[in-house]
C-alpha cells in the first residue's frame, strides 16, 4: 500500500481513564495534519508544545494539553507520530478520540497496530515484539529483565547471525553444484559449508538444551499447595497472599476450583496454587476438584503438602483422608528454614514435583518445643509429631495421579500455624530461597517462548539432516535452505503472515 492511502491510526495509549494525564498517539502520514485540524500548532521535533485542542468542525476547545512531534522514519512506529498528552478525565478523552475520527483518513487503531507497524517498517523484529509485549505483562524484576533483553534483540540478533552464516554456507554448497562440470572449481566447497553447519548447529543445539529456563522465568515458579480436606491450605495461600483469595471455612471439601495467585518473592516470579482437599467422594462436584488438585500438583514445580499437624479432626477424615503425621514414635523432626534449602533445585533425574511437607495448626498442639535430639515435644517432653515418615509407604491412591505418586522427593518439613502466622516466615523465605535458586540463570535463557523452540528446532534437525548427507549436494542445499528459512520465520524476515495475527493478538489497543 502506498504510504498516502495507508490510513492514520489514534489511540489511547495510556492507561485506563479517569487518571491525570492521558496520552493519545497518532501514527501514519496524516498525523501532522490531524493535529492542524485540532488547531494544534505542530511542535519542533520531539519538544513539548503547548496545545489548544479544539473541535475540528465547532471550534470549541476540548482541553489544553501537551503535544509532542516525532516526524518520520526516526520514530517508534517509523512513520509521523503525534502525542496528545491530555488532562486524563473521561469526557475530554472521549471528545478528543471523537474530533480525530472525524478528520479524513483517520481511523481508530486496532490492538498491537502501532507496534505492528514498527515491525513492518523494520523497527522491530518479532522476538523483540515479543520482548516488548512481555515488558509491558512483566510482574517482577526478573522478568523484566528479560523481557527487555529480548526486547533489545538477545535472540533476534543471534538468529541473524545464524542466518547470515548459514546463507553463505549455502553459497558455498550452491557454487558447487553450479560448477561442477567445470573443471576448475575447487574441490573443497562443501567441507567448509559442512563445517558451517557443524558449528550451527552446536550452537542452536546449546541454546536448546537449556532446561526450558528462559519460559519458565516468563510463566514464573509453579507451587502448589495441596494435602488432604481441612488441613488449612486455603487459610496457608491466603496469609501468604494477604488477601482473601480463597474461601476458608470449617468444612471439609471447601476449594473446588484452583485458586491462583501471583507472588513476587525477591524479584522471582511465583504463581501459588490452592488446591481442593485430595480424598475419595462420591460428590461429583468435590470429585472434579480433586482430580484438578492432582493436575495441578503433579505439574507443579514444587508442591506445598500441607496436614493438620495433630492429625484429622474427628468426623473430618472421609474414608480416604490420609494423615502421614502419626504421634510418639522417634523419628527425629527435619526442621525447614532458609539453612536447609540449600539443595533446592530443579530436581534433575527426579520424576514429579519435589515436595515439602508443612505440619499446620502448630497452634493447636499446645506450646511444644525441640528436645536435645530434635523431636518435636509438649513441654512433658512427650513426642506430639512425627515428621519423617517415608512418604512412598503411606501414599495411599487417592494421592496418586496416572498411577504415579504426586508426593516424593521431599526434601523439608515445617511446622507452621496458617491461622496464626506463626513458622509461616520460615517457610516463605525457604520459598524465596528455592525460587531464587531454581530460576537461576534462567535470566540468560534466549529462548523465551514456545514459538522459538519450535522454529529453533526445525533449524536444528535441518542442520542435523545436512550434516548426514555425503555427496548429495541438492539435498545439502535444501536441508540448509530450510533451515535458513526457519530462522526467517523467528525474526520475521519471510514468511510470517499466518504468525503476525497471532502475534500481534495479544497486544493491547494503543500499543
Ligand atoms: N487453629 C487453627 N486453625 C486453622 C489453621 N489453619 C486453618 N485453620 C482452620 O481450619 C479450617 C479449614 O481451613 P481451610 O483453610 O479452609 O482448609 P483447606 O485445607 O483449604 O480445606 P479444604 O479446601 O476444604 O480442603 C478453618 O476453620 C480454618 O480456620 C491454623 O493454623 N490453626
Ligand atoms: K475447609
Ligand atoms: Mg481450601
Amino acid at each position: 500500500m502506498s504510504d498516502d492511502l495507508r490510513p492514520t491510526i489514534f489511540a489511547l495509549s495510556s492507561g485506563r481513564v479517569p487518571a491525570a494525564i492521558a496520552v493519545i498517539r497518532i501514527s501514519g502520514p496524516r498525523a501532522g495534519d490531524a493535529l492542524t485540524a485540532l488547531g494544534v500548532k505542530t511542535p519542533e521535533p520531539r519538544k513539548a508544545g503547548l496545545a489548544r485542542v479544539r473541535d475540528p468542525q465547532s471550534g470549541e476547545i476540548i482541553d489544553e494539553a501537551l503535544a509532542l512531534w516525532f516526524p518520520g522514519p526516526n520514530s517508534e512506529t517509523g512513520e509521523h507520530v503525534a502525542e496528545l498528552q491530555l488532562h486524563g478525565g473521561r469526557a475530554v478523552v472521549a471528545a478528543t478520540l471523537a474530533a480525530l475520527g472525524k478528520i479524513e483518513g483517520l481511523r481508530p487503531a486496532e490492538a498491537g497496530e502501532f507496534t505492528r507497524r514498527a515491525f513492518e517498517n523494520g523497527k522491530l523484529d518479532l522476538t523483540a515484539v515479543e520482548g516488548l509485549a512481555d515488558l509491558v505483562g512483566a510482574e517482577t524484576e526478573a522478568q523484566r529483565r528479560q523481557a527487555f533483553r529480548q526486547m533489545k534483540g538477545a535472540l533476534g540478533r543471534r538468529a541473524e547471525t545464524w542466518r547470515e552464516r548459514l546463507i553463505q554456507a549455502l553459497a558455498l554448497v550452491e557454487a558447487r553444484i553450479d560448477f561442477s562440470d567445470e573443471g576448475d572449481v575447487p574441490e573443497d566447497l562443501v567441507r567448509p559449508a559442512l563445517e558451517i553447519a557443524r558449528t550451527l548447529a552446536a550452537e542452536i543445539g546449546g541454546a536448546l538444551n537449556d532446561g526450558t529456563r528462559g519460559e519458565r522465568l516468563r510463566e514464573g515458579l509453579v507451587v502448589a499447595i495441596a494435602g488432604p480436606p481441612n488441613a488449612g491450605k486455603s487459610t496457608l495461600l491466603n496469609r501468604i497472599a494477604r488477601r482473601e483469595a480463597a474461601i476458608v471455612s470449617p468444612y471439609a471439601g471447601t476449594t473446588r476450583d484452583v485458586i491462583e495467585v501471583h507472588l513476587d518473592l525477591d524479584g522471582w516470579p511465583v504463581t501459588l496454587l490452592d488446591t481442593a482437599g485430595i480424598r475419595e467422594t462420591d460428590d461429583p462436584v468435590e470429585m472434579e476438584g480433586v482430580r484438578r488438585a492432582q493436575d495441578r500438583a503433579a505439574g507443579a514445580d514444587l508442591v506445598l503438602w500441607v496436614e493438620d499437624a495433630g492429625g484429622p479432626q474427628a468426623g473430618e477424615g472421609g474414608p480416604g483422608n490420609t494423615t502421614m503425621v502419626q504421634r510418639g514414635d522417634g523419628v527425629p523432626f527435619r526442621p525447614g528454614g532458609a539453612a536447609g534449602a540449600a539443595s533446592a533445585g530443579p530436581g534433575a533425574g527426579q520424576n514429579g514435583p519435589i515436595s515439602w511437607r508443612v505440619h499446620n495448626k502448630a497452634d493447636l498442639l499446645g506450646h511444644f518445643k525441640r528436645n536435645d535430639f530434635g523431636f518435636i515435644t509438649n513441654l512433658n517432653n512427650e513426642s506430639v509429631l512425627l515428621s519423617n515418615e517415608p512418604l512412598k509407604n503411606v501414599v495411599n491412591q487417592s494421592l496418586l495421579h496416572n498411577n504415579e505418586p504426586i508426593i516424593e522427593n521431599i526434601e523439608h518439613e515445617f511446622i507452621i500455624s496458617a491461622g496464626t502466622g506463626e513458622g509461616v516466615d520460615a517457610l516463605l523465605r525457604a520459598l524465596t530461597d528455592f525460587t531464587a535458586k531454581f530460576l537461576a540463570g534462567t535470566e540468560s535463557g534466549l529462548i523465551t517462548r514456545e514459538r522459538h523452540r519450535l522454529v529453533l528446532s526445525q533449524v536444528y534437525q535441518a542442520l542435523t539432516r545436512a550434516l548426514s548427507l555425503t555427496g548429495q549436494e541438492d539435498l545439502l542445499a535444501e536441508e540448509l535452505r530450510t533451515a535458513a528459512a526457519a530462522l526467517g520465520r523467528l525474526t520475521g524476515r519471510v514468511d510470517v503472515e499466518d504468525i503476525l495475527d497471532v502475534i500481534f493478538r495479544d497486544f493491547c489497543i494503543g500499543k
